[in-house]
């Protein structure tokens, strides 16, 4: 099988990201090196884990086992929320490279701001110096809404944020361009919800495709970096395959009209400490 061209989204300092990858979130750690060899074999080349999966290891296992240069992957992960703090945050990027077996990590975000804890500006810092010591090749947030953007010294590269039909969240997504800040789509299929939608079940049918495949293709034309989570080899080509589809304007537009606010994950302004370790 031939896998898919898949585009780069650039991010502010320059740094090329796979639009599409993969999400393991809730993969256990021990299918995890199972679930990303098979995403590596089928051809992703962008896989997004976090500390608080407790799967990193069989995350590195997989890269390892396939044999594929360094800097053909593009590997994310997550500052958990209990090593917030500046040197703690230092201390956890370690860890998390020792999990992976990597020197450097491509991306690493501030998982939550976890405004209560009131550390997530000193965790920044700590990233920021990460970057400049050359030590990962980008930095970045997740969860955070503009009031936490702005309190932070320098720009992230990406937020990462709960983002699919159902729940597009426009001004944040729009703020964040403002800033130069590059959009990742997390639960992008509405961890399955939106897949039974009549809108995208019919475009689907239109087309031939599956209606995981028109979901992601209508993150891919609206420029969001994209990262679906399945356990099954088959799902995993399937999500590939979506880079092939191309949803005309009007079916863009039918699929954008689906937002309903409607939030499967935490809410950025409280989600706390205990509920992510
Ligand atoms: N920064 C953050 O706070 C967060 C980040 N994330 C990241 O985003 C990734 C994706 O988000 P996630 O919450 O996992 O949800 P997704 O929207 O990716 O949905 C995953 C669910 O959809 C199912 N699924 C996957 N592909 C298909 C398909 N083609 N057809 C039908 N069902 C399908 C999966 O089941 P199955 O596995 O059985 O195929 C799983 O139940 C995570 O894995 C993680 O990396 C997620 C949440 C929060
Ligand atoms: O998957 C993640 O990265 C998360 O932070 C969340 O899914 C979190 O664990 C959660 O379940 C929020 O409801």
């Amino acid at each position: 099988m031939t896998a898919p061209e898949l585009d780069a989204v650039r991010l502010l300092d320059g740094v090329a990201v796979p639009q599409l990858g993969v999400g393991v979130f809730q993969v256990p750690p021990q299918d995890a090196q199972r679930v990303v060899e098979d995403a590596l074999d089928l051809g992703y080349r962008h896989v997004d884990t976090a500390a608080a999966y407790v799967n990193e290891a069989g995350v590195g296992a997989a890269l390892a086992a396939s044999g594929l240069p360094r800097e053909d992957v593009f590997v994310t992960s997550k500052l958990r929320n209990g090593d917030q703090g500046y040197d703690s945050a230092l201390r956890a990027y370690d860890d998390t490279c020792a999990r992976l077996g990597l020197d450097q990590l491509d991306l690493y975000l501030v998982h939550w701001p976890n405004p209560a804890a009131g550390r997530y500006a000193d965790s920044w810092r700590a990233l920021r110096r990460l970057h400049d010591e050359g030590r990962v090749r980008a930095v970045g947030v997740s969860n955070f809404l503009v009031e936490h953007l702005d309190a932070l010294d320098g720009v992230p590269a990406v937020n990462q944020v709960e983002l699919h039909p159902t729940y597009q969240q426009r001004d944040l997504v729009a703020a964040c361009r403002d800033r130069g800040i590059v959009v990742e789509a997390y639960s992008p299929l509405g961890q399955g919800a939106d897949l039974a939608d009549p809108v995208v079940v019919g475009t689907a049918e239109r087309h031939g495709v599956t209606p995981a495949q028109v979901v992601l293709a209508w993150h891919l034309q609206s420029g969001h970096v994209v990262i679906p989570k399945s356990s099954r080899r088959e799902r995993l080509a399937e999500n590939l395959a979506a880079a092939e589809l191309v949803l005309t304007e009007d079916e863009l537009a039918a699929v954008g009209s689906l937002d309903r606010g409607h939030r499967t994950g935490g809410d950025p302004a409280t989600f706390s400490l205990s509920q992510i370790r």
